[in-house]
């Protein structure tokens, strides 16, 4: 039986975009409605995650609901899920993979034998259209945020042209940190921008953010690791953008501009870089910041100790580790 979110049928549509955008609807079920009120299916969540994203009154229910009935071949997913249930439930094999340009990346774990690993990347290739397939051999390390990689299928090569929202982006999967997952959080950014706007993006990777901001005035964009830098000027051409976008190559700690909307998409650091975003940004201007946490309440406390500022909008990005999510918040900085 699906966990399910009961809620007055007035709050229906804004609920089901909410609950969308914060990757957190089970799409197996079909949503119900019953009298007054509608059931929503939903992903296992904490309920003040919830609360603070929903705004509105709910209950948390158990309710027997109709699976949505989807007739196609069978994906990789699929098929993966029959062959290697007992590595899948012992969490050896992710039925989650990222798909970056024409290039797949699979989670399976070292426990898993070499030949199994090819196995399932070259169930990968013929079944995800892509070019190659490699899978994580480490969680993102060091101060470049880089994952080793291992190649399993098809072409042993990592550079690729990834496309999303409209622009495209040189990655090198192998020498950068690049996440196809964050694609709606550009989006988010991308429709906040306005053209008077001085952005400066403080861990910019590849540009995928700046990119993202390309209606604002000027964009600063900083990276450390020169691999990224590299792309990054590759990426400005690439979108025409030579006159919006300064690459810096370069520690953010040593750079000094200013701007009014910073963006801090070092999840696992950002909180050490507080004080650098405070002096980067202008009073009134916002900063988007993203964390690691299970709520929202230690970055707010960790902005309200240093400055005068209100959230302006708060939202889940995707899942980090069991009950552990990627943050983002906007902080609007009233006065340092
Ligand atoms: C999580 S990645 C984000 C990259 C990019 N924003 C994206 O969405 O693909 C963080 C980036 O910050 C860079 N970085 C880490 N420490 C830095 C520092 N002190 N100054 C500048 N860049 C830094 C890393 O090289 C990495 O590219």
């Amino acid at each position: 039986m699906p966990l399910c979110l009961k809620i007055n049928k007035k709050h229906g549509e804004q609920t089901r975009r909410i609950l969308i955008e914060n990757n957190l609807l089970n799409k197996d079920y079909k949503i119900t409605s019953e009298g007054d009120y509608l059931y929503l299916p939903i992903k296992d969540v904490d309920e003040e995650i919830l609360k603070s994203i929903l705004n509105i009154e709910f209950e948390l229910v158990d309710k027997e609901l109709k699976k949505k009935e989807i007739i196609k071949k069978p994906s990789f997913r699929e098929i993966i899920s029959k062959k290697y249930r007992k590595e899948i439930d012992e969490g050896l094999i992710s039925l989650s993979y990222d798909v970056v340009g024409d290039l797949v990346i699979l989670q399976i774990s070292d426990e898993i034998d070499e030949k199994t690993r090819k196995e399932i990347g070259e169930l990968a290739y013929k079944l995800i259209p892509c070019k190659g397939v490699f899978r994580r051999k480490s969680e993102v390390k060091g101060e470049f945020r880089v994952r080793e990689l291992e190649h399993l299928a098809g072409e042993n090569r990592t550079l690729t042209i990834h496309k999303e929202n409209g622009y495209r982006l040189y990655v090198d999967i192998a020498k950068v940190y690049f996440s196809p997952r964050l694609s709606g959080e550009r989006a988010r950014i991308m429709k906040k921008v306005t053209l008077d706007d001085v952005v400066v993006d403080m861990f910019a990777g590849v540009g995928p953010f700046s990119i993202a901001c390309r209606n604002a005035k000027k964009i600063y964009a900083i990276d450390i690791n020169p691999h990224a830098i590299e792309l990054l000027k590759k990426n400005i051409k690439l979108n025409k953008l030579e006159h919006k976008i300064v690459p810096i190559l370069s520690d953010v700690r040593e750079v000094d501009v200013k701007g009014n909307r910073v963006i801090m998409n070092l999840p696992k650091y950002a909180h050490e870089f507080v004080d650098k975003a405070l002096d980067i940004v202008e009073e009134g201007g916002v900063i988007h910041y993203y964390t690691i946490g299970k709520d929202f309440d230690d970055a707010i406390k960790l902005f309200e100790k240093k400055c005068d500022c209100e959230v302006l909008e708060k939202r889940i990005v995707k899942s980090y580790a069991p009950r552990e999510y990627i943050l983002a918040l906007d902080f609007k900085i009233n006065k340092k």
